[in-house]
């Protein structure tokens, strides 16, 4: 195991990213995900069993593929038709994932899919990652994972993408988002539904450590709901089921806007029909796929198929949505022009936060003070000195910190220029009568700064969605 994760992280996702990228660019034809799903499932002894209660609506989904649950495309597949034939069934209004072996609950990715392989074949797999998320995490049913043995890295998204956790009370079992232990960056989604779960502070130690958490630990910062011992795992999952399925209404929409809610956008500027939940699948995957490797992902891989949805269409949004999660040493920055010595990470320090201040307001904020040069473009404000610039600390930290100031209609220009002590204010640039927000419901002595602090984060990610989000509609 060792040497496979250590081949991974040698050859591994850098090299997987830009094969998906060249893949991607090219471009495919697009079908639909139910389609797709049906063509690429080629195993042959099923690695998921089903077991549907007629009588209580309950599904048990049993993964039972040794020796570890891997997820490798042909599992993520025949999981992802599973869950859609499950949500397809009226009768169905809960689902409890497990697994058969002993142990381990999920390994997570199958490290064995992640090198050496095609970029068609890295593509497909990739695409089945995210939709074995966006599939659980925007499920109508109610979701458990009764989490009977160690679930790290893609394992634990499995799991934090239920609506609720139940782990096996043994200390050796672990969970977590580890992925910066292999040299991996977790994707934004993966952070996000981290985030939801366990707050931002414990994510943001998580994620840049790649913690793995015992299972009292992982209680302990509520990254599992509950800890029972092994043999009643499954059965309590059952009995906690229930109650959640007397919650009235429990498949409707409002389940729906409680979860999406937080995976950014789903529930804004959506009128009429449009709030189906397919319908929202198809934009939140979209716009997952396209944040999920900026500048990487051609979205030709996400279903969509009206005319509007061309790459040309795509590459200009896919472009500002990109530069708005820059992410350091993960973006190659092909798509922006940059060339060169531009490449080095130094010029990605400085040019991150401008970038992210100006492009995180789609059509608000022109270039002018992207030409900052200099003094100007020192991260002073952000509290990062010398070597807390390494890779995993950026990438967690100037994500929150551009999503923070990414305040549609507020972060007007002036603030872009401001230098010394003017950054002391946050950085937000906002005082005064600018801060009117009559959108967000914020009135008087609500204008404190923790208070803008922690609902700009909020409303940031509302907002991140050029032309679409007008807020008037929607008060926090
Ligand atoms: C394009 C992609 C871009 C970005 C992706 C970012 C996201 C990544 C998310 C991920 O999920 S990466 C995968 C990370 N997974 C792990 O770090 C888990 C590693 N595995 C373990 O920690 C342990 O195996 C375990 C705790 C799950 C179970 O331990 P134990 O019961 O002691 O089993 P062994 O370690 O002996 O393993 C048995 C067997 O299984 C193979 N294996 C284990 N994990 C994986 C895996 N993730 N993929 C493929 N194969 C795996 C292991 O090599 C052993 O195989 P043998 O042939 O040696 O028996």
């Amino acid at each position: 195991m060792a040497n496979v994760l250590r081949n991974s992280a040698k050859f591994g996702f850098s090299g997987v990213l830009s094969q998906l990228s060249i893949h991607s660019r090219h471009g495919r034809e697009c079908v639909s995900p139910c389609f797709s799903l049906q063509q690429r499932n080629n195993s042959t002894s099923p690695k998921i069993k089903v077991d549907l209660d007629s009588s209580t609506g309950v599904a048990v989904l049993r993964m039972q593929s040794p020796p570890v649950n891997s997820l490798s495309l042909d599992f993520l597949t025949e999981f992802c038709i599973n869950l859609e034939k499950l949500e397809m069934d009226r009768s169905c209004r809960g689902l409890i994932i497990t697994s058969t072996l002993s142990k381990v609950f999920s390994a997570g990715l199958d490290i064995m899919e992640m090198y050496g392989k095609s970029p068609e074949r890295c593509g497909e797999f990739w695409k089945a990652v995210q939709e074995m998320w966006l599939k659980l995490y925007g499920s109508n049913m109610a979701t458990i994972a009764a989490i009977n043995g160690s679930s790290p890295a893609g394992g634990c998204l499995m799991s934090i993408g239920c609506d609720y956790r139940i782990m096996a009370d043994n200390p050796r079992y672990s969970i977590g988002l580890n992925e910066t232990q292999l040299g991996i960056v977790a994707p934004f989604w993966f952070k996000d539904t981290l985030v939801n779960t366990v707050g931002n502070r414990a994510a943001e130690l998580s994620l840049e450590l790649g913690l793995l958490y015992s299972a009292p630990d992982a209680l302990k910062i509520g990254l599992v709901d509950q800890l029972v011992p092994e043999d009643q795992v499954l059965s309590t999952a059952q009995d906690t089921m229930s109650k959640w399925l007397a919650v009235p209404g429990q498949n409707t929409l409002s389940h729906w806007l409680y979860r999406v809610r937080t995976l950014s956008l789903s529930h804004t500027g959506c009128t009429g029909s449009e709030h189906s939940p397919s319908h929202w699948l198809y934009r939140v995957r979209t716009l997952s796929l396209t944040l999920a490797v900026p500048g990487q992902n051609t979205l030709s891989h996400t279903g969509c198929t009206r005319s509007e949805h061309s790459p040309s269409h795509w590459l200009y949004r896919v472009r500002t949505l990109s530069l708005t999660l820059a992410v350091p040493g993960q973006n190659t920055l092909s798509h922006t022009g940059c060339t060169g010595s531009e490449y080095s990470p130094s010029h990605w320090l400085y040019r991150v936060r401008i970038l992210s201040l100006t492009l995180a307001v789609p059509g608000q904020n022109t270039l002018p003070h992207t030409g900052c040069t200099g003094s100007e473009h020192s991260l002073s404000h952000t509290g990062c000195t010398g070597s807390e610039h390494s890779l995993s600390h950026w990438l967690y930290r100037v994500r929150i910190l551009s999503l923070t100031l990414a305040v549609p209609g507020q972060n007007t220009l002036p603030h872009t220029g401001c230098t010394g002590s003017e950054h002391s204010l946050s950085h937000t640039g906002c005082t005064g009568s600018e801060h009117t927000l009559p959108h967000t419901g914020c009135t008087g002595s609500e204008y404190s700064l923790s208070h803008w602090l922690y609902r700009v984060r909020t409303l940031s990610l509302t907002l991140a969605v050029p032309g679409q989000n007008t807020l008037s509609q929607y008060t926090l």
